[in-house]
């Protein structure tokens, strides 16, 4: 494999990089940034002073992997690689782009001859260390091209204990990337697997706000009972039906601080829960977990908190019940 073209050296794409690196592949990198490319740089990769230099420093067939937020900044950066690549080059977006603009962007870039996929990533800042987990939509042939630096990136067998009876299946599976199907489809498992990310961790964190409260003085003081949740989530974390790695952050986060005084509460989103509900929708299915994980995250954010005005509205109107003005 030639060199690599890495734009956004972000969270991310340093750290795509560097595992490329270390697997001994060569990086041409370049984020917007220079602050962010010179470490890169001092990890052994090539820096470049913009996209243009990127492509210019690259032998045909090209591959470039831009690793950009969503949205403008990555449009942006494939739209300019659609004019600046060559027909057999491939563009790769592995951040966290709806599928519905692969399709768009594939057919584009196709009437240039350009190849594109859409990659999604999951890993987040541990990705160095534990490898990605890689979702690829596109055509076959660019996958089979890019095998080798998606081997590199991916987090390997392990020793995570084989599935049975998956023999004939595609070994790569196994070793952690994944070609989904065509264009959309890599980015589409992400958007699902983040919506699923969404549902466990509202799971984990109603539960163990439930047993937090459990020496509530709403109940009676013979049904109090005090538990220390940063052991629970720990002895969860050894042999329990719930032991994931968001556990296994949870616990690291609780045994830091029970309290975890330095968060407000005010849970944010990126899109993809949003999108995952969009995709509920439009395909009829049920998916109550992911829709209320969503609007959980909503509600954290207490904006006007208007819904809560209205209840009280009303409770006043029907029955006479004040409530006292948020203080
Ligand atoms: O893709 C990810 C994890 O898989 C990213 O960390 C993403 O930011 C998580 O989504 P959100 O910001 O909406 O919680």
């Amino acid at each position: 494999m030639t060199d690599i073209g890495i734009v956004g050296l972000g969270r991310m794409g340093a750290n795509i990089a560097r595992r490329l690196l270390r697997a001994g592949q060569s990086c041409v990198v370049w984020d917007r940034d220079p602050a962010a490319i010179a470490p890169v740089v001092a990890d052994g990769a090539r820096g470049v002073d913009d996209l243009d230099g990127l492509v210019a420093a690259l032998a045909p067939t090209r591959a470039v992997w831009v690793m950009l937020p969503h949205g403008d900044a990555t449009e942006a950066a494939i739209r300019r690689l659609g004019e600046l690549l060559s027909p057999g080059d491939i563009a790769i977006d592995g951040g966290n782009t709806h599928w519905k603009d692969d399709i768009r962007r594939a057919a584009e870039l196709r009437a240039k001859g350009v190849h594109y996929l859409d990659i999604g990533t999951s890993g987040g800042v541990w990705g160095l260390e534990r490898g990605y987990c890689l979702m690829i939509g596109g055509e076959a042939g660019p996958v089979a091209r890019l095998a080798p630096i998606f081997a590199a990136l991916a987090p390997g067998r392990g020793d995570i204990p084989e599935t049975p009876r998956r023999e004939g299946r595609a070994r790569n599976v196994e070793e952690g990337w994944l070609h989904c199907g065509g264009h959309g489809a890599g980015h589409l498992v992400k958007m699902v697997h983040n919506g699923i990310e969404y549902g466990m961790m509202q799971a984990l964190a109603e539960g163990l706000d439930l047993l937090r409260h459990a020496d509530s003085p709403e109940l009676p003081e013979e049904h109090r009972i005090e538990v220390d949740i940063a052991d629970v989530a720990e002895v969860w974390r050894r042999g329990s039906v719930v032991t994931s790695w968001l556990l296994d952050l949870t616990a690291a986060a609780l045994a830091e601080d029970p309290d975890l005084a330095k968060y407000s509460g005010r849970v944010g989103d990126s899109g993809e829960g949003r999108w995952t509900v969009q995709q509920a929708v439009e395909t009829a299915v049920s998916a109550p977990v992911l829709t209320a994980a969503l609007f959980s995250r909503f509600a954290s954010r207490d904006e006007g908190h208007f819904a809560g005005k209205a209840l009280s509205a009303m409770r006043h109107g029907f029955g006479g019940h004040l409530e006292p003005k948020k203080g």
